[in-house]
């Protein structure tokens, strides 16, 4: 699918495609060693293109085999290296890349008194742990990651991280032993150069807002992971919309020969009166998104509240499930949604006759809540329903997968539970499709299909009624017959946009109308 990106790949997969690739002779661990140092160097010299002064941190593994590797390509490069390491027996791979630094220079100790007493240098690479870490750093390591992650001018925007930063799980993106009120203190790296895939803690938070820019080197094993793709449950990020073209202009754009109706029928839920703005922003984005009709359906008391633009919209009053059911005998309809600014009774009331239908269906805010009290109402959701919690509603739909996410255990380095796994399980649960929205959106199908999508550089979506905007832009796209797992990937994807070129200042009524400059920007 055009939306879909690189694949993620789990650390355990990784090591499995790494292992593959050595046990076919396609390569040496010792040569994906040294293409993975060499294409680290590689990036740093791009982004530094004067040779200057380098401080390279090895730990004990083989993320510190690649350290050695770097210390050697940039020395060759010209560059002045000075090589802090541990005093300890690494593996064969690492050992001779140590080895062979030594021919070169001295491995001082890697300590923060070593670090601090070293003249100022231009960049400090992180080669201290990456997918090897078990359990948080010791004391003597954490002095060293605070040293980098300190204020001090000497080491700030100077770190490149070798796979990650060293703490961070790159299977859930926390940090391993850093409370949550002491990230800020965590270092920050300018650049990650990351080996052959995406890890999910490269996109997921904390680890995303750590990463820096994240730049993926090809050490050659793209043979062993397309051949084992079809054994992998599949996880994406979803591209930036210039680079999801050129499918989308075609999902997206309407044909010549087609009508109103081709293009599908929303209908969004509405409120009692003085809650109708929410619902109003959905159907909004859906008629934006261009579905062929949007008819707005608040209670019969407050449809004199919805007498105002847009006029494309239509509106008819529904009091109960009686009369959504007969409403929704019309075959033309193709999406609802429920949840914007509805009540939570008025959702529990309608969710039943909405659900019958097996109509493609949003379901957000109170109609998550009315689910959340009433389990009969889970087990009837279906693979054409789309969840849109945020943390909160996610928590008090999944009480217990939301619980493993913040278990102290992982901290010890022992369960990794992530944002995928929760999302994942939910969908699994529910049946349906499930996003779980922040700046690191994950939508999951119940099939196992997931992805992640990456609104890090777009905070101002963080307003009342983006997610109402949201959902109205899912309903649009399921009435246009776009399949949930797509409509709601897809929906992230033109939201973030909208918000991308709205910029600062952006309030949830200028999502909508920021669509039709999203949409020609993308050819539509
Ligand atoms: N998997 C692959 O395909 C490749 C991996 N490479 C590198 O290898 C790295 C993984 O290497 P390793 O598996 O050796 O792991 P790491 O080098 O990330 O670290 C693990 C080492 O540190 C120890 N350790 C773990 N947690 C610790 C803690 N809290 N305190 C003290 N010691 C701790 C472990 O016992 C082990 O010796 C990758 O991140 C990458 O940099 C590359 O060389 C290229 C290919
Ligand atoms: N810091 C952030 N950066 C990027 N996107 C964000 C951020 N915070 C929230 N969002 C996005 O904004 C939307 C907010 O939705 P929601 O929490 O339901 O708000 P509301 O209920 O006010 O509409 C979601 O799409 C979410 O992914
Ligand atoms: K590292």
């Amino acid at each position: 699918m055009m939306l879909f990106g690189s694949e993620i790949l789990t650390t355990a997969q990784m090591r499995a495609i790494e292992s593959d690739a050595i046990d076919s002779g396609a390569a040496t661990g010792l040569q994906l060693m040294e293409r993975a140092g060499t294409l680290a160097a590689g990036h740093i010299r791009l982004a530094n293109p004067k040779p200057g002064r380098a401080v390279i941190l090895c730990g004990p593994g083989n993320n510190g085999g690649d350290g050695y590797v770097v210390a050697r390509q940039l020395h060759h490069a010209g560059w002045s290296v000075r090589v802090l390491g541990l005093d300890n027996m690494p593996g064969p791979d690492a050992a001779h890349m140590k080895a062979l630094w030594q021919e070169l220079g001295p491995i001082h100790p890697l300590s923060d008194e070593q670090l601090h007493g070293e003249a100022p240098a231009d960049i400090y690479v992180d080669a201290i742990f990456g997918t090897g870490l078990t359990r948080p750093a010791d004391h003597r390591i954490m002095a060293i990651l605070k040293r980098l992650g300190s204020d001090d001018p000497r080491y700030r925007d100077k770190l490149y991280a070798i796979d990650c930063v060293s703490g961070l799980c790159l299977d859930c993106g926390a940090m391993l032993g850093w409370p949550d009120d002491q990230l800020s203190r965590a270092p920050h790296a300018r650049m990650t150069i990351a080996f052959d895939s995406p890890k999910p803690g490269h996109l997921l938070r904390p680890g995303c807002l750590l990463s820096g820019q994240v730049v993926i080197a090809d050490i050659g094993i793209s043979a062993q992971r397309r051949a084992a793709a079809t054994q992998r449950q599949p996880l994406h990020a979803i591209r930036r919309p210039g680079d999801a073209a050129p499918g989308l202009p075609r999902l997206l754009g309407k044909s010549p020969e087609g009508h109103k109706y081709r293009h599908g029928h929303a209908i969004i839920v509405a409120g009692a009166a003085g809650h109708g703005g929410a619902a109003r922003l959905s159907a909004r984005a859906a008629l934006r998104l261009g579905a062929g009709l949007v008819t707005l359906c608040p209670p019969q008391p407050a449809m004199p509240e919805h007498a105002g633009p847009p006029d494309a919209l239509m509106r008819r009053p529904i009091d109960d499930g009686a009369a959504l059911a007969d409403l929704l005998t019309d075959g033309r309809i193709s999406s609802i949604c429920i949840g914007p600014g509805c009540g939570i009774n008025r959702a529990a009331e309608l969710l039943p006759t909405a659900l019958q239908t097996r109509l493609p269906c949003i379901l957000d805010a109170d109609a998550l809540s009315a689910i959340a009290r009433d389990d009969s109402l889970l087990a009837q959701l279906h693979d054409r329903c789309v969840l849109t919690p945020h943390e909160g509603e996610f928590s008090r739909l999944f009480p217990d997968i939301a619980a493993r996410l913040h278990k102290a255990e992982h901290q010890a380095g022992k369960t990794c539970h992530s944002r995928i796994d929760a999302t994942r399980d939910a969908s699994a649960r529910s049946g349906a499709v499930v996003l779980l929205k922040g700046p690191d959106t994950v939508v999951a199908a119940p099939t196992g299909e997931c992805c992640i999508h990456s609104a890090l550089d777009v905070p101002w979506l963080a307003t009342a009624g983006s997610g109402d905007v949201l959902a109205g832009m899912a309903a649009g796209l399921l009435a246009r017959a776009i399949p949930p797992f797509h409509a709601a990937g897809l929906a992230a994807l033109l939201h973030a946009e909208a918000a991308r070129q709205f910029g600062p200042g952006l309030i949830a009524d200028d999502l909508p109308e920021q669509i039709p400059s999203v949409l020609r920007a993308l050819e539509v």
